[in-house]
């Protein structure tokens, strides 16, 4: 923030932090086997977390039962919650049971030892909040009301899903390709050699459009990296994609005609006509 800009200290408070949580690897317990533990169970095998799920086998939901039989990342108990033995090892504990008392038991149990932890639907028992996903490639968007109205939260989601570009997911995954192709050609952390990475990387992304980012494949990036990086400067979509002919990309397309002005084409017109007189008359004299 420029230090002249006046600071809004009304919108610092009222929120909730937002972050992409790293879970690879982790620990996370989910406590419940309906609806709402399905999508928690979806939503945290999406990041990698290895899930311990614990609910009575009946009403299991069956997203659940399949995802038991497909993915070697769930360890499956069937039976109600047990207490304190539950909880050790976990890094996260997620709740979605239709019995209020237990919920708060172990949302108790979980703070007294720093577990995070949420109670699906009971916002005080809550560390953090689910959202409304979108998800396409790498690139993940959450949409969060805080609370206000996770209805409204779905249905924005779906609104703003709608109008994204449609290779926006290929244009994020292409760019992670070239950035770590950039820093293999050029390693090491912070320093001179950062910043003109950073530098470089900020110029290639608002230079190119998405869907010229989208198209890049192996032979474009070298390229890209060896006429721009090397000689600090960003080649056009062009200069990288050469003859190859790509949907509707920069490369494939022509330069869009802009579409004619009327008012310029009347006076070309009266232009070209006093002209044709002109030479109709000097060619009469002559
Ligand atoms: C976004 C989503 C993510 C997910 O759960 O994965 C999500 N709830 C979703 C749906 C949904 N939940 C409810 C309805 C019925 C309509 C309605 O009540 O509006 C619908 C809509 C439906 O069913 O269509 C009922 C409800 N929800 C909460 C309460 C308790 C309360 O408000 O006090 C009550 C009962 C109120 C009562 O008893 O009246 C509370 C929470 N729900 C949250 C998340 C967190 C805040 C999110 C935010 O701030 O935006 C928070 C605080 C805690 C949490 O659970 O993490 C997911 C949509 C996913 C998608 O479709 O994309
Ligand atoms: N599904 C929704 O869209 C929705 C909307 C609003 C509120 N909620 C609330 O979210 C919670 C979960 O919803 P749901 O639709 O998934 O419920 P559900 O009734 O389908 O599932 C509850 C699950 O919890 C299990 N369970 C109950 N007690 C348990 C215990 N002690 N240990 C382990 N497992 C136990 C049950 O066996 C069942 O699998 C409820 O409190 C519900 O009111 C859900």
């Amino acid at each position: 923030m420029p230090l002249d800009a006046t600071l809004d200290t009304a919108s610092l408070s009222g929120g909730s932090l937002l972050l992409a949580w790293q879970l690879k690897g982790k620990r996370v317990l989910v406590v419940g086997g309906g609806n709402v533990a399905s999508g928690r169970i979806e939503s945290v095998l999406v990041a990698d977390a290895l899930v311990t799920l614990i609910a009575p086998r009946s009403g299991l939901h069956k997203m659940t039962e399949q995802l038991l039989e497909t993915t070697d990342r769930m360890t499956y108990h069937d039976r109600v919650f047990a207490g304190p033995p539950d909880l050790e090892g976990v890094d996260m504990v997620l709740t979605a049971i239709d019995d209020v008392d237990t919920s708060r038991a172990i949302c108790e149990l979980c703070r007294a030892r720093r577990i995070p932890v949420n109670v699906a639907d009971i916002p005080p028992l809550c560390d953090f909040y689910f959202g409304s996903q979108i998800r396409t490639g790498p690139l993940q968007i959450m949409i969060s009301t805080n609370g206000q109205s996770p209805k409204l939260a779905a249905l924005l989601s779906k609104r703003i899903e709608a109008v994204l570009p449609e290779n926006v997911g290929d244009a994020v995954t292409k760019v992670g390709q070239l950035r770590g192709k950039l820093r293999e050609r050029a390693p090491g952390v912070g320093g001179e050699v950062g910043k003109r990475r950073m530098r470089w990387m900020v110029d290639v992304c608002t230079a190119w459009d998405l869907e010229d980012l989208a198209m890049l494949d192996d032979t474009m990036m070298e390229k890209l990296l060896n006429d721009g990086w090397e000689y600090n400067r960003v080649p056009r979509v062009q200069e990288v994609a050469g003859e190859r002919k790509a949907n509707g990309t920069a490369a494939a397309r022509p330069p869009a005609a802009k579409p004619a002005n009327p008012f310029l084409g009347h006076i070309a017109g009266f232009l070209l006509g006093v002209a044709c007189t002109a030479i109709a008359l000097l060619a009469r004299r002559a």
